[in-house]
């Protein structure tokens, strides 16, 4: 039998954390933390790869990762090497990736378990296969020859269904794992997928650490799994990865957002967002979507007596400049 979606019918504790979650993306875009620091980021890429391949267990610690992304020797086992190095690679080929379509996905899947994880990686499985509900319990997945026609129908729900993005990632993560289109690896292809597809509105997503979080809660995010398939309704599951998220999100703001407050902070953000380009205030308010106009105004006045900044022009006409050389701190 082919893939049929599964009944999402939202409990109101979903609906306010849904309200929770967009309300934290606002605040995180509005001080521009869409694209963290780098070295932020390449923390946040560091744990969520022990996160995602620890829920399979891979015993690698955030420094071992780290490691093994700047070449350096570790001692780990071949095969939990090869899954990170598979997953980092994964990972920074992810804004190529088409989170619309099947071949991208299968391409993934490619990455995460080739050089060996897998015989066939990047294919869909010839074969039928159970997961463990329980340490003794097993549960069959759908029969593999419908695995083809339900991921052709799954993506057409990521492209065309009606429900807002993040739920539409929630509810892709899930039904994937019921269709278990893959021997071995869908739970590393999931939470990918669902990082790919939420970075297409959201670039934040790329370095956010969700992956983390489930991690520490890979028992609740089983049972939630079975609970939904149980039920019939997806929105324990939901509510879990809403939580998820919120909790990576809260995390990032924590550690990078009390730096971004005075128009000191903001300066040098700007001279990173626009560089050599001319810019006006509503540029500067774009960018940093929570100051008002008058705010904007002062920082950029601060700019241009600090030497930071060239104007040109007054008042509503009044464009700026980053002077190279300069320092940009205000
Ligand atoms: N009841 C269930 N039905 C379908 N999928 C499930 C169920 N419980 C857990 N899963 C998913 O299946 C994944 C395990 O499948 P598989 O071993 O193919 O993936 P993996 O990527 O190799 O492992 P892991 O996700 O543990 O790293 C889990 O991570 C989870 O996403």
């Amino acid at each position: 039998m082919k893939w049929k979606p599964t009944e999402l019918v939202l409990s109101t504790d979903s609906i306010k954390k849904l309200a929770e979650v967009e309300q934290l993306i606002g605040k995180v875009e509005g001080v521009q933390l869409s694209r963290p620091v780098p070295k932020l980021r390449q923390k946040n890429r560091a744990k969520l790869i022990r996160g995602s391949t620890g829920i399979e267990g891979n015993s690698c610690s955030v420094a071992q990762v780290e490691a093994i992304a700047s070449g350096q020797p570790v001692a780990l086992s071949k095969k939990e090497q090869l899954e990170i190095r598979n997953a980092l690679e994964a990972y920074d080929a992810l804004p190529s990736l088409d989170p619309f379509s099947v071949d991208s996905l299968l391409d993934a899947h490619r990455m995460l378990m080739g050089n060996g994880l897998l015989l066939v990686p990047g294919r869909f499985r010839q074969g039928p296969v159970e997961v463990y509900v329980t340490e003794t319990k097993t549960r069959s997945m759908p029969a593999w020859e419908t695995v083809g026609p339900s991921m052709e129908e799954l993506f057409g729900y990521l492209k065309d269904g009606k429900d807002l993005m993040l739920i539409k990632s929630i509810c892709f993560h899930f039904e994937f794992v019921s269709i278990h289109p893959f021997a071995d690896g869908n739970g590393r292809v999931a939470r990918l997928w669902q990082t790919r597809f939420l970075m297409e509105e959201h670039p934040v997503f790329e370095f956010l650490d969700v992956e983390s979080m489930v991690f520490e809660q890979r028992a609740a995010y089983y049972r939630q799994i079975c609970n939904a398939q149980d039920c019939g309704n997806v929105d324990c599951f939901v509510l879990f990865m809403l939580e998820q998220i919120r909790q990576s999100l809260c995390s990032l703001w924590e550690n990078s957002a009390p730096s971004q407050n005075t128009h000191a902070d903001r300066i040098p953000i700007a001279h990173q967002a626009f560089g050599k380009e001319v810019f006006s205030r509503k540029d500067y308010c774009r960018l940093f979507k929570t100051i008002s106009p008058a705010t904007a105004s002062r920082d950029l006045s601060a700019g241009v007596a600090s030497g930071a900044l060239k104007r040109a022009g007054d008042k509503r006409t009044a464009v700026y400049r980053f002077v190279e050389h300069v320092s940009s701190k205000a």
